[in-house]
């Protein structure tokens, strides 16, 4: 066992640090490599459920060559990938790709210097073929003779079914070829594929390695592929044998298989994993000492020792800079270096040091003015996606009319067909309910039931008990009890004036108990009951040639400043509603935009072919802003033609500030969007900010009747000012020259503004940009 250690240690060592070493045979130094890790460190998580994933790895790729990176499923091949095209960030190390940082504006990467293929299908399902391949090549601004030409040469390379065909059509396998399409249709120097031949048969699969090796040897290209189907490296320049975060092996097959002593890379692969496995039990009992022969090369020696120590020298890459500025690795003298030998020779390797890294964070910060071709491409796209499904045309145009119908034709009008119970003791002693319209004091209690509104439905009792129960069991609203003599009292009442007794006023009462569990009807009923006696009294007073108004309470309402006497409350709500319905509309078509996207690959393809994360906030933004237009305009035309809901101010004045407040709600749907990592903590998120919003943003209820710490949190939600200034062009009719009414524009803007920079800082956090 020992022995195999040690023959694994020297196997590994001299096969790692060689190929660096012999990677480079011009001594270019990055000039011959197309790719250089160094030390990569990343972890992902935190505290407790942190796990480093890449662990002090190298790797060194020529340029031109073919590198095939192996390795067990979770081992971090795509998290590798993904630093490489600059998608993710290490924890530490340096990477080099095509000579530079990836992530640099001079490195190209991201952009059209790398075809990548990720490991998810990374398509748009209702894209045909040809409008996948002309989207891509409108990304990377190819002119279009040569997209249809690619077209035709990758359809016959990869056997793809006819251009017309949409994507999601097509078979899994079919689909894995477009997406190969895709990666190499631009030509790019770099072609990054994580599994592209997975779900191929064999036949194309060959031809898909035929395709790469033409790639590498003719054209010069430099492929880095990760497979599952271990043999099929055989035809890769270079392997990279991946375990633990760290390259176990990087050598040419040839020689993997000779050095391992097996038949195949399954079997060297193997060998090479059990003896890693071993390598880490021995560790516990013994200690490795790692010395380097006289070729520069690292061997290992194993000796048992008691205690438990590690001696990290043998993963430890010293790099020095010999006289022809070529950069040497060797191993276990690491301390020989200083610090400053390390930077220089990262500087000469190419890497970045301390100064370049300060350099990067500029670049990071930096903020790159959008390219026209490439949002030209994704506001097209965006088109495409929303008119090619019906369904969510529909969808996308027609609801907020339809939420404002349903708004229409539920709210607003009054209660029909409310039963009240009436227990009129004046008949119990054998009287009939026959009254005259005449200056007459007889049976006022039949004379006042004549006027109550016929929305109320009289249900005669014969006494207050069963009345009352039938309150009780919810079978009427209310009671209505005349006494027996109510209009003898009335009468005496009437003809004493201020000198009423108190017995009398009692007894010539119309007493009401309603069931107030339902504070609206409870308000209807009241409100009936109370106009009933008013045009009672005023049709009596007018019989008897008195002053209808005689009787009346000396407050009046007069013509009211602006609106109507019995403003509907539809009325109220309108405003509130329009804005409500076209902000959450907004909010949850943008909230989902490219989570699916991203879910899918799709972004990540993106962002590797060079598309910014601004540009994809703009594409959507322009996409959403036409959408907005068709909302706002059915919303409008709905309440104002189809119900009548009156804007006695100017109209345009009303569409600028509900266009205004949709815009606000697609930026926080944005914003959602960048936060999110999936479609339903988006869909959640947007849809559990909607019931506070409506309901604190004073939508249904004035914020007046609310307590005052609630006001201030109802004035910072970004509806309130706007649906204020919205009611008082509406109601009012006032003009942009209030101050209502221009605040509320002004908040809207200040959020728009305040939202997409939020928008931007997540972006920047999240990594999503460049
Ligand atoms: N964003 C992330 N957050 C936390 N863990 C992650 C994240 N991305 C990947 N991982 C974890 O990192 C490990 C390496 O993942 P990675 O996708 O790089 O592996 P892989 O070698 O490409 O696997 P496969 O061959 O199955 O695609 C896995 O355990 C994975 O669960």
């Amino acid at each position: 066992m020992q022995k195999d250690i040690e023959d694994f240690k020297v196997f590994v060592s001299s096969h790692r640090f060689a190929s660096e070493t012999n990677s480079d045979p011009g001594g270019g130094v990055s000039r011959g490599h197309a790719v250089l890790v160094r030390k990569a460190t990343k972890s992902y998580g935190v505290g407790r459920s942190r796990s480093t994933i890449l662990d002090g790895l190298d790797m060194t790729v020529k340029k031109g060559s073919i590198y095939g990176l192996l390795g067990a499923s979770g081992c971090g091949k795509t998290t590798l990938l993904s630093c490489l095209v600059g998608r993710r960030s290490l924890n530490s190390g340096e990477i080099l790709v095509l000579g530079h940082e990836p992530g640099t504006p001079e490195s190209g990467v991201p952009g059209p210097r790398v075809g990548y293929m990720p490991q998810e299908l990374a398509l748009y399902g209702d894209f045909t073929i040809k409008e996948t391949l002309q989207y891509f090549g409108r990304i990377y601004n190819l002119r279009s003779a040569f997209v249809d030409s690619q077209l035709e040469f990758l359809s016959n390379l990869l056997d793809l079914p006819p251009s017309i065909r949409y994507v999601k059509t097509l078979s899994g396998g079919q689909q894995r070829r477009v997406s190969f399409a895709v990666a190499l249709f631009h030509e790019p120097e770099l072609l990054i594929l994580d599994e592209p031949t997975v779900g191929v048969d064999p036949l194309l699969r060959r031809s898909i390695w035929n395709h790469l090796i033409r790639q590498s040897v003719d054209h010069g290209r430099t492929v880095i592929v990760t497979t599952h189907y271990i043999e099929e490296a055989r035809e890769a320049n270079t392997i990279g044998m991946m375990r633990s975060g760290r390259l176990l092996a990087e050598e040419s097959p040839k020689n993997l298989l000779r050095n391992s002593r097996r038949p195949s890379l399954e079997d060297a692969f193997l060998k090479l994993c059990m003896d890693e496995i071993n390598d880490s039990d021995e560790q516990s009992t013994v200690v490795a000492h790692c010395t380097s022969n006289e070729d520069g090369q690292t061997s290992a020696t194993v000796q048992p020792d008691d205690n438990i120590t590690t001696d990290n020298s043998c993963n430890q890459v010293d790099i020095h800079e010999t006289d022809t500025g070529r950069v040497h690795h060797t191993n276990g003298q690491a301390s020989s270096a200083t610090p400053a030998d390390l930077s220089n020779a990262l500087s000469n390797l190419g890497i970045p040091n301390k100064a370049a890294k300060m350099k990067r964070k500029n670049h990071t910060t930096n903020v790159a003015l959008p390219s026209l071709q490439r949002l030209g491409a994704l506001i097209r796209k965006n088109y495409l996606m929303t008119f090619r499904n019906i369904g969510i045309f529909v969808f996308i145009y027609l609801i907020p009319a339809f939420q404002a119908i349903v708004f229409n034709v539920t709210l607003g009008h009054e209660p029909m067909n409310l039963k009240l119970a009436i227990v009129n003791d004046e008949l119990s002693s054998g009287n009939t309910c026959n009254y005259t319209t005449e200056c007459s004091y007889s049976m006022l209690s039949c004379r006042y039931l004549r006027y109550i509104k016929k929305n109320i439905i009289q249900m005669p009792y014969g006494n207050i008990s069963d009345a009352l129960e039938a309150g009780k069991n919810g079978q009427v609203w209310g009671v209505i009890h005349f006494g027996h003599n109510f209009t003898e009292e009335f009468e005496i009442r009437q003809s004493a004036g201020d000198s009423a007794s108190l017995e009398n006023i009692i007894r010539s009462r119309i007493s009401i108990n309603m069931d107030s569990s339902n504070q609206q009807i409870d308000v209807f009923i009241e409100k009936w009951l109370l106009e009933a006696f008013g045009d009672f009294f005023k049709d009596f007073m007018k019989a008897c040639q008195y002053e209808p108004e005689a009787g009346y309470i000396p407050v009046v309402f007069l013509d009211p400043v602006y609106g109507e006497k019995d403003t509907p409350f539809t009325e109220f709500m309108a405003p509130g509603l329009i804005i409500s319905i076209v902000y959450f509309m907004a909010v949850s078509l943008t909230a989902g935009v490219f989570v699916s996207e991203r879910k899918q690959g799709l972004l990540d393809r993106c962002l590797v072919a060079g598309v910014t994360m601004t540009e994809i906030l703009i594409g959507q933004l322009v996409n959403q802003f036409s959408i907005l237009i068709g909302q706002t305009t059915l919303v409008f035309l709905c309440m104002l033609l189809a119900f009548n809901i009156p804007c006695h101010g100017n109209l345009a004045l009303a569409v600028f500030i509900t266009f205004l407040q949709g815009f606000v709600g697609m930026c926080f749907g944005l914003l959602i969007a960048t936060l999110c990592d999936n479609e339903n903590s988006a869909l959640l998120l947007s849809q559990a900010s909607f019931l506070p919003f409506t309901v604190i943003s004073g939508v249904c209820w004035p914020i007046e009747g609310m307590p005052p710490y609630l006001r201030n949190i109802a004035y910072s939600m970004p509806l309130t000012y706007a649906i204020e200034s919205l009611r008082c062009v509406f109601a009012r009719g006032w003009g942009i020259d209030r101050r209502d009414v221009y605040v509320g524009i002004l908040i809207s803007i200040a959020w728009i503004l305040g939202l997409l920079i939020l928008c931007l800082f997540v972006i920047r956090i999240r990594k999503y940009a460049r």
